[in-house]
């Protein structure tokens, strides 16, 4: 049966702002305080879908999540109506209260790891929504999550959905940002790429010292365990410890891959010739690593423009597309690299540049916002239809987008009891629009 590789977007939910939460994200800190446009950011990241629909490519939606989070706000303590807990936090926790209004959930890398039916020992399509656990924001978001997963991919003969991993540190998780999956034919099995920041269990192995290490090796396994992958579909791999500290956060910010394709930088993985060797073996030795030298691209270019966080995507004319951020075209370096590569006649035969810096003003970029789904014709047929781009749905969305947000943000909005109504109902409107039923904490009181 044919496959294809489906992209599923988050959709920037009307909180988003910039509060300076995630240590170890340098864009993130660096903006801490900016005035955020919610009603721009969700509309740069639309047009992104609609260009890939447009492209010929699968393309989906992810709603957001419920911000701010009042039921987490009363298991922290706070009482009385939803205004008076608004209220009481921004007093009391304002730091707390920002954590509890992010729109993270809107970077969906992060939202699972999936592994294709081709790939899993009962022949589904097995999702596992990530723990999240290393920043207090983003790990309020599984339990929501993977209700819209559920939602989105409901037809249990499909599709199997599995619990987050214990919320620990020994088991951080953060999803599809640190997992690749390689093959020669989307539908065929392929390789299961699982890229770790340090091993719990075993403090002789080296780790990050400046920033965390978010995701753990014993996560990747939990979760490979739990898919019923085989042990040949599987290569580990452990990220340079040294680049966490200058700012790569997840694999994703250095290396991207798809199909029998490997984009990154020459200092993405920890003794990076014996992962280039072990993918090769795993892809029957027909395996292409293009590989970004530092002498050209430094590590703080590819952090400054997201190089590696583009989007490598197969055409349905079959050529290979780039998808990266305009930072990219900004910056001389890693502009000059992407123009030799784009003329060479390496696997990358064209770029595509996007506008959303709104997001990457939080560190997520193209590929940040995407969680890769591969399926073949009956998946593609069974997941909810509803949530299928195609050009009704991208002018139903922008018509809501302008209905709903707001264009301006500050940290001491969050507490407007205003925002938290006219979050409530653009979501509970959206659930209507993707056909979500109640997923959402406030609908199912
Ligand atoms: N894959 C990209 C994730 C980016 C995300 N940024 C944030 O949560 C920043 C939120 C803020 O600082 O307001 C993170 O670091 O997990």
């Amino acid at each position: 049966m044919k496959a294809f590789e489906a992209n599923f977007d988050g959709l920037v939910g009307p909180t988003h702002n910039y509060s300076g939460l995630s240590f170890g994200n340098v864009a993130s800190q660096n903006n801490q305080a900016n005035v955020s446009n919610p009603k721009l950011a969700a509309l740069q990241g639309l047009a992104k879908m609609k260009a890939l629909h447009d492209m010929g490519m699968v393309q989906g939606v992810l709603a957001p999540q419920e911000r701010p989070d009042i039921f987490t706000l009363r298991r922290l303590g706070f009482t009385g109506s939803d205004t008076e807990v608004l209220a009481a936090a921004a007093k009391d926790a304002p730091r707390i209260l920002a954590a509890c209004c992010s729109a993270s959930s809107m970077w969906t890398a992060n939202a699972a790891t999936v592994s294709p039916s081709a790939d899993t020992a009962d022949g589904k399509v097995h999702f596992t929504p990530a723990n999240l656990t290393n920043k207090f924001h983003r790990s309020i978001e599984h339990e929501t999550t993977g209700r819209i997963l559920q939602a989105t991919f409901s037809d249990e003969k499909h599709f199997a959905h599995h619990p987050a991993l214990p919320g620990v540190e020994h088991f951080g998780d953060e999803g599809a940002a640190n997992h690749t999956r390689f093959c020669h034919e989307y539908g065929e099995a392929g390789v299961e790429f699982f890229v770790y920041g340090r091993a719990a269990f075993d403090g002789s192995r080296p780790a990050p010292q400046k920033y965390p290490a978010r995701h753990t090796l014993e996560a990747s396994e939990a979760v490979a365990r739990n898919h019923g992958l085989s042990d040949k579909g599987v290569v580990y791999a452990q990220q340079n410890p040294d680049v966490i500290d200058e700012g790569v956060f997840h694999n994703d910010v250095i290396a991207v891959g798809n199909r029998d394709i490997l984009f990154c930088h020459e200092r993405a993985f920890l003794d990076q010739s014996a992962v280039k060797q072990e993918l090769t073996e795993a892809m029957g030795g027909r395996f292409r690593v293009v590989e970004v030298p530092a002498s050209q691209v430094s590590v703080q270019d590819a952090v400054q423009s997201y190089l590696f966080n583009s989007q490598l995507l197969s055409l349905p004319d079959g050529r290979t597309l780039l998808v990266i951020p305009e930072e990219c075209r900004n910056n001389e370096r890693v502009w000059s690299y992407l123009t030799e590569l784009e003329s060479g006649d390496g696997p990358i035969d064209a770029l595509q540049v996007f506008d959303l810096k709104q997001s990457m003003s939080n560190g997520g970029g193209p590929a940040c916002l995407r969680l890769r789904v591969a399926m073949n014709e009956a998946e593609l047929a069974a997941f909810n239809q509803s949530t299928r781009m195609n050009d009704t749905l991208y002018s139903t969305l922008n018509d809501w987008v302008e209905r709903h947000y707001r264009d301006r943000l500050l940290e001491a909005d969050l507490a407007d009891p205003q925002l938290l109504i006219e979050s409530r109902s653009a979501l509970d409107e959206l659930t209507q629009i993707l056909n979500l039923g109640s997923v959402y904490p406030f609908q199912r009181v």
